[in-house]
Parts: structure tokens; sequence; C-alpha cells
């Protein structure tokens, strides 16, 4: 079960069990992708998943009449998704949820990554991918009328959408990254970029002799939010400083950001991370004798986002040079995980 979770996030990494046709039929759905999104966003939309709270069976057309839409038109689009066992149809037009429906319905572990992936403006914002693949640069922003993707936050409703969105990822990666890094060293933890503060809040409650939390971010993320114990939010630019401490985080960060740029955020934390202290960089980290699937997507991801990417281990050590040293790789953890020690 803990492999089948992880898989959900970290990726199926191989096609080799499929013959040829199956991996053509997969071929053409993924080529077909904006359209297949639109049939998913539009059951998302109009709460069909929710419609299976109770354990119920549900006609389709008390399900529409309900919702408020086409009945036969409804009943398609599930059917269409029935091999993906997004439903059960348990007798002609009676469907029950499955174990997936529920990964969909509010609360789920999959609706607020859903509801950012289909959402229009994310939509939009693939639109001009050729641009990326023609350039290598970061077309994305531009084609959201942003100079830069963190731009973007001053939507309210959008900057809530991604942050809903990693937090789904972080449903999985916070656990995984608590069993297996011991913070118990430290007495002031920074997390940098540390979005809601959801991670540093964690870190507090299993190490109570950590005195403080820091959570540093962008003043648009920062903007209503009232110290806790122990906790204080702090918003500034890591482009210009970040707050002291003897443990820094930075996860999901560098690989939004150009090889330049990543030097100066290093720089900066290397400025305010006390003697002895640590710096922890989670990141996916690319193994260029391996294919991963969702490295990969994130990886394409970062460069139209960000004109960025994730790295590879040699390619963190080069921009760590004539700042830090590598301390450890903790393999256990699996998105990633490089400990670092300022020289
Ligand atoms: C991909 S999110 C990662 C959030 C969090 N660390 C996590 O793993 O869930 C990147 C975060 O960096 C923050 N950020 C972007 N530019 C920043 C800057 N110049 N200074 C501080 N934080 C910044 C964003 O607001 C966002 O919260």
């Amino acid at each position: 079960m803990e492999d089948k979770k992880k898989d959900l996030v970290f990726g199926v990494n191989t096609c080799t069990e499929l013959d040829e046709f199956q991996i053509a039929n997969y071929l053409v759905t993924f080529a077909g992708g904006h359209i297949v999104s639109r049939f998913f966003s539009s059951l998302y939309q109009l709460g069909i998943f929710e419609q299976f709270k109770d354990d119920q069976p549900k006609h389709y057309k008390d399900i529409a009449k309900i919702v408020g839409c086409d009945p036969e038109c409804l009943h398609n689009v599930m059917k269409f998704f029935l091999p993906y066992k997004l439903f059960k149809e348990v007798s002609l037009g009676t469907y029950t949820k499955t174990s997936t429906t529920k990964l969909f319905m509010k609360g789920g572990k999959l609706y607020n990554f859903m509801d950012f992936i289909t959402s229009d403006k994310n939509y939009i914002l693939h639109k001009n991918f050729i641009e990326t693949l023609r350039t290598g640069q970061s077309k994305a922003p531009e084609a959201i009328g942003c100079n830069n993707f963190y731009e973007s936050f001053s939507d309210p409703v959008w900057e809530k959408s991604f942050t809903n969105s990693m937090e789904a990822f972080n449903d999985i990666s916070f656990p995984n990254i608590l069993e297996n890094v011991d913070f118990s060293p430290y007495k002031t933890i920074v997390d940098v970029g540390g979005s809601h503060g959801n991670l540093i809040r964690q870190l507090l409650r299993k190490y109570p002799s950590i005195q403080k939390g820091i959570n540093f971010d962008l003043p648009d993320v920062i903007k209503g939010k009232v110290n806790e114990e122990r906790l204080e939010f702090v918003s500034g630019t890591f482009f210009k400083s970040v707050p002291r401490g003897d443990c820094m985080i930075l996860k999901s960060i560098l690989h939004n950001w150009k090889d330049e740029d990543v030097k100066v955020i290093l720089q900066n934390c290397s400025n305010s991370l006390e003697d002895g202290g640590h710096l922890y960089i989670f990141d996916f980290m690319v193994d260029p004798q391996k294919f991963n699937h969702h490295v990969l997507w994130i990886d394409i991801t970062m460069r139209h986002f960000f004109g960025a990417k994730e790295r590879s281990l040699e390619e963190i050590e080069t921009l760590i040079q004539g700042k830090f040293k590598i301390h450890k790789v903790i393999k256990e953890v699996y998105m990633g995980c490089i400990v670092l020690t300022k020289i």
C-alpha cells in the first residue's frame, strides 16, 4: 500500500509490460489530453464526484437532475472513464463510487491537485508551450500576462489553488520527510519559501526542543498570517536576505530557478546560516541513468513556468561551490534530500 501511495505522486517508470497497441492507445490519449482533461474537469466542476458521498448507487438521470446537466451527455462522459475505475456501473445507467472516485472527492488525496491542473488558467498557461520548446525560455508567464510565474500570485484564487495542490503533494511527502530526517539537533529552523508554514508547524509539533520556527515567504503569501507559539511568519525575498537560523530548508524551491538565481539564493542562505548549521535541499533528483516519468514531467514544467529544471547531484555540487559542501544525501526521502554544511 505504501508503494502504491508513492506511485500516485512519484510516478510510474516504465511501460515495458505493454504491447505496441496498448502503448499507441496511451499515446493517443496523451496527445488528446487537453480534450480528455475537459471531460474530467467538467465532472469535477459540476460536483459529480460529490454525488457519491453517501454509499448509495445513483442513476445518471438522477445525478443530472441534481447538478443540472444533460443526462445523456453525462452518461457518456461517465462511461468514458469506466475502464479507469473512476466509477463502477452496477446496472445499466446506475453507478457507485470506487476507491478511485474517493481520491477526487472533496477531502480526497488528489482533489486539490486535480483542481489546479485542470483549471482554466493552467490550460491557458500551457497553450504556448511550443514557444518554450522553440526557445528553451520560460514562456508560460507571458500566456497569463505576467513577467514571472510568482507575479501571478496577486490573484488570490489562483495562489490558493497552487498552494492547495502543493499541499496535496505534501500530504504524502511531509510524513516521509518527518520519518527519515532528524531535526532534533537544531534550535532555530527557517523554512525558506515555506508557503503557508505547514512543514514548519509539523516540525515544531514533533520536536519540542526546537525553540523557534520561521516561515519565510513573499509578502503576498505571508499577508494576514498571525504568529503562533514558537512560529514566526516573516515576509521578504530570498534574493535579498533570509532570516538567521542553525537549520534551513529549501523544499521545492531551487527547481523553480535558473542556475544564476540559485547561486544568489544559496549565497543568502549561507550568509544567514549559523556556523555548524545545515541547509536541507528537498527537490527531485535527476538520475541521468534512470527514466522517471514523474521527474521528467516536473522538469519540463519547470522549464515552461520558470526557465528552470530538476537537477542531478553533480549539478547541485557545481552550484554550491565556494559556499557549501555536501554533508550527506538522505536516500530514504523519496523526493530527494541533500544536506549541506557551510564552508
Ligand atoms: C513551489 S512552492 C514551495 C512551497 C513549499 N516550500 C513546499 O514545498 O510546499 C515555492 C514557494 O517559494 C515562494 N517564493 C517564490 N519566490 C520567492 C522569493 N523571491 N522569496 C521568498 N519566497 C519565494 C513561493 O511563494 C512559494 O511559496
